[in-house]
């Protein structure tokens, strides 16, 4: 087990950069979404950098790069409205877990703590993604970045998730790939563990001062 993980029993995860890489089906809904509104096509690479902050401000994002200006309100409601219907049309076409992630989440359940999962993605997203990987049984709880009245960064989400699982922030554990999960983890005193593949807007996750960066998710069981 991963020291930081004594005497602990909570563990939040992070979905997006951190569980999964959904960025190629991020990718392809985005490019719809803005072909239909007669934009151009981002690439993998781009749309990378504009994951973290929720499927809106993705879309705000993508279209502020392909017209180099933010949009109007009208535009961004069509091409939100675009990117809901696309992704949820495919959301787990090429979307893939990272290694040691099953075993993981399953040895740590059985080790007896309560694994709960704080995405900034839209709550409809997470059923149908656990399901399809068929993790939805590790968690006790999910929350979407629309589940409550603030996402990540904020720690109102990990706060919520303690106060559910009747445990002090003290004896929990956020583990994410990116800043948002960082802040939020710290704000709410949170233990932050941080992964270094995932998406953190091009920047490197240690500047973030997590309390440990773990090269996966299989050193937490190590
Ligand atoms: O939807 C996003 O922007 C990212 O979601 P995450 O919080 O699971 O990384
Ligand atoms: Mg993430």
């Amino acid at each position: 087990m991963h020291p930081l993980l004594d005497g602990k029993c909570l563990i939040a995860f992070d979905l997006d950069g951190t569980l999964i890489d959904s960025v190629p089906d991020l990718t392809v809904a985005v490019a719809r979404a803005l072909v239909d509104q007669g934009l151009s096509m981002p690439t993998t690479d781009d749309v990378r950098d504009w994951v973290g902050n929720g499927a809106a401000v993705l879309v705000e994002r993508a279209l502020t790069w392909a017209q180099g200006a933010p949009p109007e309100a009208m535009l961004f409601d069509r091409a939100y409205a675009a990117f809901l219907h696309h992704y949820a049309a495919a959301p787990n076409q090429l979307t893939s877990l990272y290694p040691g992630v099953r075993a993981a989440l399953s040895g740590l359940r059985d080790a007896g703590f309560t694994l709960m999962l704080i995405t900034n993605k839209p709550e409809r997203f997470i059923t149908p993604i656990l399901d399809h990987f068929d993790l939805r049984g590790c968690f006790k709880l999910c929350l979407g970045g629309d589940s409550l009245a603030e996402k990540k960064p904020s720690p109102l989400p990990l706060l919520h998730a303690a106060q559910v699982g009747g445990v002090a922030p003290g004896v929990c554990v956020m583990v994410g790939d990116s800043r948002h999960d960082i802040a939020a983890g710290k704000a709410a005193g949170f233990v932050t563990l941080a992964l270094p593949y995932g998406y953190n807007h091009g920047e490197p996750i240690g500047d973030s001062e997590p309390d440990a960066v773990i090269a996966s998710l299989a050193e937490l069981m190590a």
